[in-house]
C-alpha cells in the first residue's frame, strides 16, 4: 500500500501519474498551519488576508467562499469586501487604500475578473505591493521578470511546486506553455525560466501548435477552452500540466468540470499528468495562503521557514 503525504493510505485504485493537486495542497496547508502558529508564538499578531469581491458572478464567489474558509483552517484572519457590480472606481480604490493602511491585513486580494467598466490594472496598482499576494502589481511582475525577489503569483506557483513534486529536477526541460495570460502563462514562464527550463509560449495564433506542444518535456495548457490539447499533441514521457477551468453542459442538464487537456487521451501518452478538479486549483488556494505567510512574516521582520 503506498502512502500519501499525508501519512494516509492511498486507495490502490489510484493511478501514479495522475497528480494528485488536492493532496499536495492538503499537505502545503498542514505545512503553512505549523508555520502561522509558530509565528503566533512568538507573539506576532495573526496573519491576515483580505479578498475584495466585486459583482456576484456565481463562480467567484464560490472561489472566495472557498478561500476564507481555508484563510481561517490555517489559522489566519480572513476579511471579506463584497462591492456592488456598480461601484466606482473611485470607491474601490478608497477600500484599497483603507487595507493598504489597516496593520491587521498582511495580504490583498482583488478577486479577478472585474466587472465591466472598471479598470483591473489600475486598480490591481493600488494595492501595496508588500500585501500583493497574487504577484498581479506592476512593480512585482517586472520584478519576477528581471529576477528579483518578488512573490510568485499563485497558480503558476502550484503549477511549480507540483512540477518539482513530479518531475524533480527541471534544468534542461523544454517546458512548452499554451497560453500567455499576466496571471498564468507569463509568470509560470518566468518561475520556469528561473529552474533553467527551455520555456516557449505559445497561444491562440502560433503555428501548427500540435506539432509545437510534441516537442514539450512539461506542456501547460492555460486558454480557457475545454479539450483543446489532444492525446497526440503529447510528447510520451511528457508531463502535462492543466490548468484550464471550464464549465461544460452534461446530458442530465447539469455542468461538469474539465481542463482544456483531453484527459483520457493524453493520460495514454504522458507520464505524468494533473486533473481538472483536483489538480492545478487546489494549489492555487494553498500557494495564495503561502504568499500571505511570506508576506506577514516580512512586514513583521519575522523569520519564516518557506
Ligand atoms: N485575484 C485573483 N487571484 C486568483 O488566484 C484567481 C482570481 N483572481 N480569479 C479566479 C481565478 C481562478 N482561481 C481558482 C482557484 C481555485 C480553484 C479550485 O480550487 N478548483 C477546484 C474545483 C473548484 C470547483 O469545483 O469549482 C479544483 O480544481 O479542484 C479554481 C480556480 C483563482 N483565481
Amino acid at each position: 500500500m503506498r502512502i500519501s503525504l499525508r501519512g494516509q493510505p492511498v486507495p490502490e485504485d489510484t493511478d501514479p501519474r495522475i497528480i494528485d493537486g488536492k493532496a499536495i495542497a492538503n499537505a502545503l496547508l498542514a505545512d503553512l498551519a505549523r508555520e502561522v502558529a509558530a509565528l503566533i508564538e512568538t507573539g506576532q499578531p495573526v496573519p491576515g488576508l483580505a479578498v475584495v469581491l466585486v459583482g456576484d458572478d456565481p463562480a467567484s464567489q464560490v472561489y472566495v467562499r472557498s478561500k476564507a474558509r481555508q484563510t481561517v483552517a490555517v489559522g489566519m484572519r480572513s476579511f471579506e469586501h463584497r462591492l456592488p457590480a456598480t461601484v466606482t472606481e473611485d470607491a474601490l480604490l478608497t477600500v484599497i487604500d483603507r487595507l493598504n493602511a489597516d496593520p491587521a491585513v498582511d495580504g490583498i486580494l482583488v478577486q479577478l475578473p472585474l466587472p465591466r467598466p472598471l479598470d483591473a490594472a489600475r486598480i490591481l496598482d493600488r494595492i501595496d505591493p508588500a500585501k500583493d499576494v497574487d504577484g498581479f502589481h506592476v512593480v512585482n511582475a517586472g520584478r519576477l521578470s528581471a529576477g528579483l525577489d518578488a512573490p510568485v503569483p499563485c497558480t503558476p506557483l502550484g503549477c511549480l511546486l507540483l512540477l518539482r513534486q513530479a518531475v524533480g529536477a527541471l534544468s534542461g526541460l523544454h517546458a512548452v506553455i499554451v497560453g500567455r495570460s499576466n496571471i498564468v502563462g507569463k509568470p509560470l514562464a518566468q518561475v520556469l525560466l528561473r529552474e533553467n527550463c527551455t520555456v516557449t509560449i505559445a497561444h491562440s495564433r502560433t503555428r501548427d501548435l500540435a506539432a509545437l506542444c510534441r516537442q514539450a518535456d512539461i506542456l501547460v495548457a492555460a486558454v480557457g477552452q475545454a479539450g483543446l490539447i489532444r492525446g497526440d499533441w503529447v510528447k510520451p514521457g511528457a508531463t502535462v500540466i492543466d490548468v484550464g477551468i471550464n464549465r461544460i453542459p452534461t446530458a442530465d442538464g447539469r455542468t461538469r468540470l474539465v481542463g482544456d487537456v483531453a484527459f483520457d487521451e493524453a493520460l495514454a501518452v504522458a507520464d505524468r499528468i494533473t486533473p481538472v478538479p483536483g489538480g492545478v486549483g487546489p494549489m492555487t488556494i494553498a500557494c495564495l495562503l503561502r504568499n500571505t505567510l511570506a508576506a506577514a512574516a516580512a512586514r513583521r521582520g519575522a523569520a519564516h521557514g518557506l
